[in-house]
């Protein structure tokens, strides 16, 4: 039986007036390559923030890797890209080996000794995502793209279990979001890595990726790829509050 890395049950969150999500249920399981789909301000970046523990919710429970998150102590095994992680100037002073290698302090300690194969380490996770020719470039003269898949590389040196990527896509430009994806479903299929990750765009919805839920304050639809889209279009407007375009 696959294992269950995420379970929310009846999760309600509300910033002081504002009620944001209401009575979420559902499971991640180990292998899955899961979108979450949903407008602007429906709650996505909320939604993550509570699968990591940032925020608590009103109500409702949430279970990581079978365990109450009050108790989960395994962080290392989330790893977490956010949506302003690629926002850096050209002027910033750090490498893309540096900042790849900052990510082993997840999985050392903060002010421990690096392990002495870290170079190796910096190198595998590069070339998981498609850059180890950069590993000496400034950060700041990558473009968004390359950018995210740096950060990826900086969350996959500490060998998460489970990826959460906000709004990955954000920032590369239309021809590369398929070899984005491509990237993203090898670390699924080939380094068993599990992938959530949240986006706006119904047309970055790859065909690589396995689940789908819809999410506007609650969850709509959470099912495979194949069945969303059998969707209808007049569904997902429903859902969206406006009208969208559905390609795939
Ligand atoms: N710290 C906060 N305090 C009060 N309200 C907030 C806060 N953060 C978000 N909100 C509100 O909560 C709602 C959901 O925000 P959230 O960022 O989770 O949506 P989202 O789906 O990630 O949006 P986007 O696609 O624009 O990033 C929005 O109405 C937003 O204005």
């Amino acid at each position: 039986m696959k294992k269950t890395f995420i379970e929310l049950q009846d999760v309600s969150f509300q910033y002081e007036h504002t009620k944001v999500l209401h009575n979420i249920s559902f499971k991640v399981e180990e292998g899955d390559f899961l979108a979450i789909l949903g407008p602007n301000g429906s709650g996505k970046s909320t939604l993550l923030k509570l699968m990591l523990g940032l925020i608590k919710p009103i109500s409702g429970e949430i279970k990581l890797f079978d365990e109450p998150i009050q108790s989960f102590r395994h962080r290392e095994w989330i790893g977490y890209v956010s949506q302003k992680s690629n926002a850096f100037n050209s002027a910033f002073p750090a490498t893309v080996e540096e900042v790849v290698k900052s990510g082993l302090a997840k999985k050392v300690g903060l002010f421990k000794r690096l392990p002495k194969n870290s170079n190796d380490l910096v190198e595998k996770a590069l070339s998981a995502v498609g850059m180890e020719k950069y590993q000496s470039r400034n950060i700041g003269q990558l473009s968004g793209g390359q950018q995210q898949r740096v950060f990826i590389a900086r969350a996959l040196i500490a060998e998460p279990k489970l990826l959460i990527l906000d709004e990955p896509t954000v920032g590369i430009d239309h021809e590369n979001v398929q070899s984005f994806y491509d990237m993203l479903a090898s670390l699924n299929e080939e380094q068993q890595k599990t992938i959530i990750l949240v986006t706006h765009d119904v047309d970055t919805v790859s065909n690589r990726i396995s689940h789908v839920a819809c999410l506007n304050q609650t969850i709509h639809f959470h099912g495979f790829k194949k069945e969303f889209d059998t969707l209808s279009p007049d569904q997902l407007n429903n859902w969206y509050g406006h009208s969208v375009r559905k390609i795939h």
